[in-house]
């Protein structure tokens, strides 16, 4: 399958997902996080989802992180530059969504890329070599290059992973850990 292809598919595995579906295994998906050794880090980035496209819901993930006192970062799509940025979430946060159905803060106080120690990546299909595919904007191939190094990027995916690598460009970073609702993978 060409990389179109899957994308597709995947979207389409997607929109036959039920509501009570989506919310139980994103449950599930926040309770494999748990089981990680993930947390010892302070900035975390968290994607905030597009229910119209049936993503895993990171409410659940968003309140282990405020359980557990972390430094809880969100960002802002710029569709123009194909760029993110960044800001953290506290009460103060006024959240919109985009014309794209994606929540966002509306201002703050801005946090700095190399500040972030876990990045939770959205997905639409992955491989056994933590290859992603997104929608295909670039945006989080972007974000990932400007990581630190040690970043730890972590894909969340209501399906378990293709079963043919994808050939990587040059701008792609690979995942360090995907979690499915069953299990998770560390590449
Ligand atoms: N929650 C979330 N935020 C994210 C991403 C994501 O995948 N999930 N992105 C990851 O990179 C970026 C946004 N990328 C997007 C790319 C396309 C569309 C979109 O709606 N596109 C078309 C058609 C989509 C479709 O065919 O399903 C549209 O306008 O309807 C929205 C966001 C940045 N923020
Ligand atoms: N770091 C980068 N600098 C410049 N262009 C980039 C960079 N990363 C990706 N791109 C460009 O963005 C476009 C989309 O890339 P790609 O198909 O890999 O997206 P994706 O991983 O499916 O989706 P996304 O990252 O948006 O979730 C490509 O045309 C690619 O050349």
């Amino acid at each position: 399958m060409t990389k179109a292809e899957i994308r597709n598919l995947y979207k389409q595995k997607r929109q036959h997902l039920s509501a009570l579906q989506i919310e139980e295994n994103s449950i599930a998906i926040a309770n494999q996080a748990l089981q990680l050794d993930i947390w010892q880090h302070t900035y975390y980035h968290l994607f905030l989802s597009m229910a119209r496209h049936k993503e895993v819901d990171t409410s659940m993930l968003l309140h282990v992180l405020q359980g557990k006192d972390k430094q809880v970062v969100v960002s802002k799509t710029h569709f123009k530059t194909h760029s993110l940025s960044h800001f953290l979430l506290t009460d103060a946060t006024i959240i919109k969504e985009n014309s794209f159905g994606i929540p966002e803060p509306q201002d703050g106080l801005e946090v700095p890329v190399h500040k972030i120690d876990v990045v939770f990546v959205p997905l639409l299909a992955f491989d056994q070599n933590g290859h992603r595919i997104g929608y295909g904007q670039g945006f989080y191939d972007r974000f990932l290059n400007e990581c630190r190094n040690d970043t730890l990027k972590v894909g969340l995916s209501f399906f378990e992973p293709l079963d043919q690598a994808l050939q990587p460009q040059t701008h792609d970073v690979a995942l360090d850990v995907v979690i499915t609702p069953e299990q998770h993978y560390w590449f």
